[in-house]
């Protein structure tokens, strides 16, 4: 370290940033050596990013909740200390998100999670498939070099990462529900009601499971599991206190931004996977086909284009195809632009898409008020990172689950269009609960079933 820069500036209010080389390691050695994370994001294409403790934290509510976040993280990023040829990979960044709606005022289920909160983190590693590097972030009166650089040394002396085979999954003990059978259909039938009755479109109705589990939740092991079934979604995990982590894979970005290009889609309609090769690719075609599925993917391709209007410029619309997951393939519409604007004010321009909210979009946050009986919390809302320039990316947190101790509650939705049929919207949502349930079931464990009862 240069030890007049260090002098020079440890009286400085403002952030103070050093990243350092660690020896390789993968997720789960590193999330058995450094502790309990606050934070993990892994999304396709990125380095992986894991904090621990908070350097700041920005937390803000209510309908001005993206641009609070943008303002109070700005002030952070006002004056940074932090070497020139430092990896740019391992820059500062904040990690976190937002509730669904913002009006939130968290239920006991969401003790912990504000409308919208984010974290520098104190300690912060990053994962390429190049290098593991270590980030020390310190920002206030009391951030110097000095201590940047003992923190440094004291992660270095613990950092012992360790190959780990994730356990056998704990077991499931009981599964109860939000939503029964009859409840459900009762929605579905009152939603396509109101859209015949022409106030309505489209709107997304959801639900969520109580499951206990034989063994406490283990966030290295969900996350490796996730890892192992939905490499190429993104996966992420966020503990805003002690309490409670939530976490999940998405297969839906919200938003990346990234020097001046923007990148986006639309991610709805949605059937199961065959049995067979032949099953596979007939589900596939009639998920092409099927004016339905054509009509419920094109409002939500077509309101994306609409909120990106004033945010970007040059939008541009890809080619649609059909993206295969574990157990359901969705269509899918690339849709990129060119932007000036902080990735926060992109988010906030696009939440909620009618993939998980509806249209037009105030009708449907009302009816989604007025029908869900449970919280959705951070479900179906903007997780992700930003840093100093604005860049970033927010994934929709779908296939998601909020984890307690032995408690774990995974969120499932589907959009409801005229013509929805409650018990195929119902199979559905099954459906998008299994990236949760398959992490913790064990072969024998009794599965919420697809088709049958009230519970
Ligand atoms: C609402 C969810 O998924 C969203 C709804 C979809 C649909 O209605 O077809 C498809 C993908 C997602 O945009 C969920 O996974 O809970």
């Amino acid at each position: 370290m240069d030890q007049r820069e260090g002098v020079a500036r440890a009286d400085t209010a403002g952030l103070v940033s050093r990243t350092v080389r660690l020896p390789d390691a993968s997720l789960s050695g590193l999330l058995r050596t450094l502790g309990k994370p606050n934070a993990v994001w892994t999304a396709p294409g990125e380095p992986t990013v894991t904090g621990y403790g908070a350097a700041a934290q920005v937390t803000a509510d209510g309908p001005a909740r993206f641009a609070t976040v943008r303002e109070r993280a700005g002030a952070v990023f006002e004056s940074v200390d932090r070497p020139a040829d430092a990896p740019v990979v391992a820059r500062p960044r904040f990690l976190g998100g937002f509730a669904f709606h913002d009006g939130h005022s968290a239920t006991a289920h969401w003790a912990g999670f504000p409308t919208a909160t984010f974290v520098l983190p104190h300690v912060q590693v990053v994962t390429t498939p190049e290098a593991t590097w270590l980030t020390v972030n310190a920002y206030g009166e009391r951030a110097s070099v000095e201590r940047v650089e003992e923190t440094i040394a004291s992660v270095r002396e613990r950092f012992d990462p360790e190959e780990h085979a994730a356990g056998p999954p704990p077991g499931v003990v009981s599964t109860a529900r939000t939503t029964g059978r009859a409840e459900w259909r009762r929605q579905v039938e009152a939603a396509t009601a109101r859209i015949r009755a022409g106030d309505l479109e489209k709107v997304v109705l959801a639900q969520a499971l109580d499951v206990t589990l034989d063994a406490p939740f283990s966030l290295p092991d969900a996350l490796e599991r996730l890892g192992e079934t939905y490499p190429d979604c993104f996966r992420f995990a966020f503990r805003p206190t002690d309490g409670a982590t939530f976490f999940g894979a998405s297969p839906e970005r919200l938003v990346t931004r990234d020097g001046r290009e923007l990148r986006t889609g639309a991610l709805a309609a949605t059937v199961g996977r065959g049995e067979t090769p032949d099953d596979d690719q007939q589900l596939e075609a009639d998920l092409r086909s099927s004016a339905k599925y054509r009509h419920e993917h094109e409002v939500v391709a077509e309101r994306i284009r609409e909120q990106l209007q004033g945010v970007a410029s040059n939008v541009a619309t890809g080619e649609r195809s059909v993206r295969k997951l574990a157990t359901v393939q969705h269509l899918f519409t690339p849709i990129t632009g060119e932007t000036d604007e902080h990735v926060l004010s992109l988010a906030e321009a696009l939440h909620p898409t009618p993939a998980v909210g509806g249209l037009p979009p105030d009708a449907a946050l009302d009816v989604i008020r007025e029908t869900e009986t449970f919280d959705r919390g951070w479900y179906a809302a903007p997780v992700g990172w930003f840093d100093g320039a604005g860049d970033g990316t927010f994934a929709v947190a779908l296939r998601s689950a909020l984890a307690r101790g032995e408690h774990v509650r995974p969120f499932a939705g589907a959009g409801i269009v005229a013509d929805s049929d409650p018990d195929a919207e119902w199979a559905e949502v099954q459906l998008k609960y299994r990236p949760i349930l398959d992490v913790f079931e064990r072969t024998g464990d009794a599965t919420p079933d697809a088709g049958g009862g009230d519970r």
